[in-house]
């Protein structure tokens, strides 16, 4: 991500001030609020917690896509408005998986009386990511959760009665496909979101920062997106 970020970002104009990744991790510290706009964070589950807390503890804005990390998500909320700091969080930047996401809350909606579908939710990632289920998996199964009301959690595992089982699948190359399904005896409704390339994440997390730029507060898609 980093990589594809750094291309989008040149090409439309931004100047990047640095590149940090796990060999000059450290490098993170020399950052301050005067000489970098925006920070946009991909790095691992391990990592996300402490290079967003030094951001927004430092009042740099910081546009975070990393998965897998989010139980310390509310420490970072609470700093960041402690600090009136500027904090933009997407599972996923895809302009289409957002719509995606909107969809899905209304299919859950929709399925309120119709117990007799099973509802499921499939990922397929490439062999190199480190986490499971993805978080935009995670967040899909929260739409549902929001709006289905025989559904109270989810788990990567077969289903229970009140949980949606999320299988985690990993294949060479494949750059997020996510799949969710109701099926019943008769038929079956699926709803898919394919992503050709890493194009459409780091394009997303670039708009992410030019628009957070100037802002204070916790942010995500929908206030991009003004959905
Ligand atoms: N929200 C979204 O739209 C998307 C989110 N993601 C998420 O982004 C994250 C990164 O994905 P991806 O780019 O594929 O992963 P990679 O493993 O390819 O890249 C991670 C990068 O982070 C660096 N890194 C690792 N640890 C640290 C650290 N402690 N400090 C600084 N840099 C560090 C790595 O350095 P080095 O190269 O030296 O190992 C590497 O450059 C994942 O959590 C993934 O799920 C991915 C795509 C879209
Ligand atoms: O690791 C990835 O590649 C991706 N991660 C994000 C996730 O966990 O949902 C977004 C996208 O699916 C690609």
């Amino acid at each position: 991500m980093g990589k594809t970020i750094e291309q989008i970002a040149t090409q439309r104009g931004h100047q990047i001030s640095h590149i940090i990744d796990v060999n000059n991790a450290q490098d993170l510290q020399t950052i301050t609020k005067g000489d970098t706009d925006v920070v946009i964070e991909f790095t691992q589950p391990e990592s996300a917690f402490e290079n967003v807390k030094y951001c927004v503890e430092n009042q740099i804005p910081i546009v975070c896509g990393t998965t897998g990390w989010l139980e310390k998500r509310p420490t970072i909320e609470q700093i960041c408005q402690e600090k009136k700091s500027a904090f933009f969080y997407a599972s996923n930047y895809s302009i289409g998986v957002n719509i995606f996401f909107r969809i899905n809350q209304i299919l859950a909606k929709m399925m309120n009386p119709y117990a007799q579908y099973e509802v499921s939710i499939e990922e397929i990632h490439h062999t190199e990511k480190k986490d499971a289920p993805s978080g935009t998996a995670i967040t899909l199964a929260e739409g549902i959760i929001e709006n289905l009301e025989r559904k109270k959690g989810w788990k990567l595992a077969e289903n229970t009665v009140d949980q949606i089982t999320i299988t985690a699948l990993r294949e060479p190359n494949v750059a997020g496909t996510h799949t969710v399904f109701y099926e019943s005896e008769i038929d079956t409704i699926e709803i898919k979101h394919i992503a050709h390339s890493r194009q459409g994440f780091a394009l997303g997390a670039v708009l992410a920062a030019e628009w957070l730029k100037d802002k204070q507060g916790v942010f995500g898609m929908n206030d991009l997106l003004g959905f």
